[in-house]
């Protein structure tokens, strides 16, 4: 028989009901019992669900109360000296993920630790807590959660499979604990490794079948260190364990890292939609009643499987195993998805043909029994469910919705000199410093001013309809008039308009463009509680209207100093959206780029000289292997430049970025050309700068002077030591001075402090030129 099988599932659940629970235990509105029996409840219900649709091996034990990587590290007992103290072990969790502050009481002492580091958890939207370790860690097994769990679903009457974060993994994604020396973590797999063991005997005695095992860093990029790793992880828990072991690897190609495992587990999961063409190259690799588990499904989006062709794939493997040694599955953990369409009532009835497209969790595992029940019993079986989906399918395929044949030939056509402004930095500068007529050192910020209460209550009221568009203009024009004339009180030279109109940077421009849909609760967890609702790309993507003309020229109405349009790129609007997956990225992306384009040249018209595209996101669309880079950096670069370079050459095009580690892409962000770019820098002075001592950096550029991720303000003498450092490699024509990101989440008492000291220092340097000459 084939086995319908899920990897994890969207613990948060369908209407964020873990969020809600967790946040109401931290403002201690529920206790640690309430919180306990409400978990337990949604994964009960959560169980449940699956079994309904169809699922028979239900994962287990992959559920969290904050992020399964920090789960894994509390219960190996690998916990960071800084929290030791703290004898709850549920409070130490809480502590560890989101930092604790706590004054003394009688019977307790003050806490005051700040979180622990968080990271990208591979190409996802999800942050994970980076696990630290000291050179000579010890590890101990505490209240393993998979035990827990299964044992909880088994009380039940349903039997789980376990899954557990593989110990390379954990032990490579992990770093040398805070202030210790850096050391190689693989070197503690031999510590680790009897614990994993002891914990799967757990699962076996509590009557565990299979224990599944993710090892994502199977699609890294790896050297010879980690793929001994793998092989000895492996072998050794085969030998000493009697459970069937699935090592499940996703997120992409496992290519010849398979060797390490392969002989040593009794199934491996691949990712077959990120990398369909290792069905052949790891089909001849298994051998003694070896399985391999189909990661057809794709759990990293939100749109329908095509039943009929990932059947065919799926036979091509029975036909090479049989039956018994094929798992049908998503591709990887449902966790990355959201929940269920059924909660999409709006997009139902607004668009039904739309709603026939959407899959969450819910229905993917439907889709993986369907796909299971068409091999056991026939497609005759799965009649209905097959040509319901064929229908939809096809009704995607040809819907004009998701096709606009203007769009389509607008970029089949786009002329070679659009991609490239037509003259090269030197001579565009020339022309800026003319019309601009900035100072040495300008100041400006990112473009967000802080987002007060009263602006989110009148953008709420706005979208409910109590408050009438004329009313709400009436408001934002306010607003705006406020941002602007702070800034000339504050004396900053290139001045923004605040952004009060834009909850979210990418949700704003996807309500204003073609090709954009909105869901109810298409929520995925982001770290911890924090869950975001990414836009969903269904179609062609083109402007509706001119998306910010009016507000960028009332702005500019305000003042005699130059206003920078402000947009977001092509890059970051599909990067942080759900995308389709119909078309090529690079076209999709070319689509947004193009209907950006109409709206730079607009804002160039109405006489905006600055125009700045946000990027935050380029960095991290890199592929996860290298050898995928260079392609992908080709277009989103070029998408980038396509929507900047329609301009003249007096027209300043400046773009943002929020990370300082760019030393591995510096080529690609030199090849923006962008003539400004603002960048994060307050975290690492040394890793932003450093790289200017290798390499020529020749456009315009502002690393950012002060970090606004902390209400802390940056004192004059802080700020002018570090700008004091940045002068030492960048020439001075060339530095901005401004914060690191936007200050939307900011306070204005501390906005105005911080900008007060920082435009402070761009004077002070100034005067010392000015004397100088
Ligand atoms: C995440 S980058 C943010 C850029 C945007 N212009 C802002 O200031 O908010
Ligand atoms: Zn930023």
């Amino acid at each position: 028989m084939v086995t319908a099988t899920n990897l994890g599932y969207p613990y948060v659940g369908a209407k964020r009901e873990l969020k809600k629970l967790v946040e109401s235990f931290w403002s201690s509105k529920i206790t640690e019992q309430e919180l306990r029996t409400g978990y337990s409840k949604i994964q009960e219900s959560h169980w449940k669900l699956q079994q309904e649709k169809g699922i028979q091996h239900i994962p287990s034990g992959e559920y969290t109360l904050y992020d399964r990587v920090l789960d894994t590290a509390q219960q190996f007992g690998a916990i960071p000296q800084r929290y030791q103290h703290i004898k709850s072990p549920l409070e130490q969790f809480f502590a560890m993920g989101r930092g604790l502050q706590r004054a003394a009481t009688a019977t307790t002492e003050k806490v005051d630790v700040p979180a622990m580091e968080m990271k990208k958890w591979f190409d996802t939207n999800y942050h994970f807590i980076v696990p630290e370790f000291e050179a000579d860690q010890k590890f101990t097994l505490q209240n393993p959660r998979a035990v827990e769990q299964f044992k909880a679903a088994k009380a039940l009457g349903i039997q789980t499979r376990p899954v557990l974060v593989g110990p390379v993994t954990f032990l490579h994604l992990g770093k040398a604990a805070k202030g210790t020396e850096p050391f190689e973590t693989l070197s503690l797999l031999s510590k680790v490794l009897p614990l994993y063991i002891e914990l799967i005997k757990q699962l076996e005695a509590a009557g565990a079948e299979w224990v599944q095992i993710d090892e994502p860093v199977l699609v890294f990029d790896l050297d010879a260190k980690v793929k001994t790793a793998l092989e000895e992880a492996y072998k050794t828990i085969k030998a000493q364990t009697s459970i069937k072991v699935l090592v499940a690897a996703y997120f992409g190609r496992v290519e010849s890292n398979i060797n390490a495992v392969i002989n040593h587990v009794d199934a491996v999961h691949l990712d077959l939609v990120r990398a369909p063409e290792e069905l052949d190259t790891v089909l001849p690799l298994l051998k003694n009643g070896q399985v391999l588990s189909l990661g057809l499904v794709d759990g990293r989006n939100i749109w329908i499987n095509n039943l009929s062709k990932s059947i065919d794939l799926a036979e091509k493997a029975v036909k090479a195993l049989g039956q018994d040694r094929v798992f049908i599955a998503p591709s990887c953990s449902l966790a990355h998805s959201p929940f269920s369409t059924t909660f999409e009532k709006k997009i139902q009835a607004k668009n039904p043909e739309l709603f026939s497209w959407l899959s969450y969790a819910a229905e993917k595992c439907s889709e993986v029994s369907i796909i299971a029940k068409a091999l056991n019993q026939g497609r005759d079986s799965v009649k209905e469910a097959l040509a319901a989906n064929a229908a939809a399918i096809e009704s995607r395929r040809t819907s004009p919705q998701t096709k606009n044949p203007e769009v389509r030939e607008r970029v089949a056509k786009v002329p070679a000199a659009a991609w490239k402004r037509p003259s090269p930095f030197s001579v565009r500068r020339e022309a800026q410093v003319k019309k601009l007529n900035l100072p040495l050192f300008p100041t400006t910020t990112i473009g967000s001013f802080p987002q007060t209460k009263d602006i989110r209550i009148a953008r709420q009221k706005y979208a409910k309809g109590e408050l009438s568009q004329a009313d709400y203009d009436v408001f934002i024009k306010a607003e705006m008039k406020k941002v602007v004339e702070f800034q000339e009180r504050v004396g900053l030279d290139v001045l923004v308009h605040g952004e009060p109109e834009r909850n979210d940077m990418v949700e704003h421009f996807g309500h204003l463009l073609h090709g954009y849909d909105f869901t109810e609760n298409g929520w995925v967890v982001s770290y911890g509680s924090r869950c975001v609702k990414p836009p969903v790309i269904f179609g062609d993507v083109s402007r509706r209207q001119p998306m910010t003309i009016d507000e960028i020229v009332y702005a500019q109405s305000l003042t005699k100093l130059p206003m920078k349009g402000m947009l977001t790129g092509p890059v970051t609007m599909m990067k942080w959206s759900f995308v389709r997956d119909d078309i090529p990225a690079n076209e999709l992306c070319a689509q947004i780029a193009l209907a950006l384009r109409d709206e730079v040249v607009d804002l160039e018209t109405a006489g905006i000289p600055c125009i700045q595209v946000d990027e935050p996101a380029i960095r991290e669309g890199l592929p996860i292997r290298r050898a995928d880079w260079d392609s992908y950096l080709e277009w989103s670069v070029g998408s980038f430049r396509l929507s900047t370079a329609g301009v003249r050459n007096e027209t300043q095009i400046h773009t943002h970025m929020c990370y300082s580690d760019f030393n591995d892409i510096f080529d690609a962000i030199a090849a923006l050309d962008a003539d400004v770019i603002t960048i994060e820098n307050s975290k690492s002075d040394e890793k932003l700068l450093k790289i200017f001592e290798t390499k020529q950096y020749t456009n315009e550029i502002g690393p950012g002077l002060y970090d606004i991720h902390s209400p802390r303000v940056p004192s004059y003498e802080e700020m002018k030591t570090r700008f004091g450092d940045m002068l030492k490699y960048l020439p001075e024509q060339l530095l901005w001075v401004n914060p690191d990101c936007g200050l939307k989440s900011r306070g204005w008492p501390e906005v105005e402090a911080a900008l007060v000291n920082m435009v402070a220092v761009a004077k002070y340097y100034r005067s010392l030129k000015a004397t100088k000459a």
